[in-house]
């Protein structure tokens, strides 16, 4: 069965539509969570909100505690994540108002706690292909079905921030072949991916950010005119989403779900328990079996 969660990114802060809701706070062994998660129901579909930045938007991309953001929604029982961020555009053909469903990443930011694992318990998960293609596959279906300007597939390069970039950075990006840009889907992405959530992201474009010659700079009062429709469309995305993920495979054909049976290299003698411990949701498959 699949239980969704999404992820809501700036100018994301609640979700509507959904049936029984209620605000329910989640303690992880990582910290607090940006917020408290909103659980409740869409159709037969149980569904967990989560707003990346909380409500009022008082994170920002590097304070977010994102180990915990993933583990909440691991702990509470999501199988599948989805993540709807605003970005800047690298490309002409990719105006704002366009959702771009990512599947590749080029993760430059550095001041981020970035793994599950470390010293006393090792993993290296495969990541060449950091997205889920179901979930994918289901957002390409939505997108049509709702009418909104998508292009499957593209390289979203994630920033540190808070600045936005320098035309420097911003011309190397596109030279780089990256689509858009933001600065919050790393290290979300790699953790969903250690904690065996299937993932996918939609990109949804405020800006050109700062290389195109025909428009101004990027600045969030004009990202926050865009983002305004974009999050409405985000809000029909999700609804004509939730039907399409009904059938949910017993095994993820990505491998999502499977991706620590060939990631952890430290032995059982040698792992520390602390840490076990504090994998019990992440890690809870793997280590019940063993
Ligand atoms: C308000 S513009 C910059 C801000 O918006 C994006 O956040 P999110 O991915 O959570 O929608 C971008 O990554 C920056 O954090
Ligand atoms: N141009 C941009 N750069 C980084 N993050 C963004 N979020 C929205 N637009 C952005």
């Amino acid at each position: 069965m699949t239980k969704l969660g999404i992820i809501g990114g700036s100018g994301l802060y609640e979700i509507s539509g959904l049936t029984e809701t209620r605000w329910e706070a989640v303690t992880t062994p990582w910290g607090a969570p940006s917020d408290d998660l909103m659980c409740g129901r869409l159709g037969d579909t149980e569904l967990v909100f989560l707003p990346r930045h909380g409500r009022g938007h008082r994170e920002s991309p590097t304070s977010i505690n994102y180990r915990a953001n993933i583990d909440a929604l691991k702990r509470v029982g999501c199988t599948d994540v989805i993540s709807l961020s605003a970005c800047g555009s690298f490309r002409d053909e990719l105006p704002p108002g366009t959702f771009v469903i990512v599947d590749q990443f080029i993760d430059r930011t550095f001041a981020r706690e970035k793994s599950f694992f470390g010293k006393g318990f090792v993993a290296h998960v495969a990541f060449g292909d950091p997205v889920c293609r179901r979930l994918g596959d289901a957002l390409e279906g939505a997108a049509t079905e709702i009418g909104v300007p998508a292009k499957r597939g593209g390289t979203y390069l994630v920033m540190e921030g808070p600045q936005f970039s320098t035309k420097a950075e911003s011309h190397l990006y596109r030279g780089w072949g990256c689509d858009v840009i933001g600065m919050t889907n790393m290290p979300e992405a790699k953790l969903a991916r250690e904690a065996e959530l299937c993932y996918a992201s939609v990109a949804m474009v405020t800006d050109f950010d700062c290389w195109h010659p025909g428009h101004d700079h990027v600045d969030v009062a004009a990202i926050i005119q865009v983002l305004h429709d974009n999050a409405q469309k985000a809000k029909d995305l999700v609804r004509a989403l939730v039907p399409r993920l009904d059938d949910r495979p017993a095994v993820c054909s990505s491998g999502c779900d499977r991706a620590l049976d060939t990631a952890i290299i430290t032995a059982p003698e040698a792992r520390d328990p602390n840490l076990a411990a504090k994998l019990d949701a992440v890690a809870g498959r793997v280590l019940a079996a063993k």
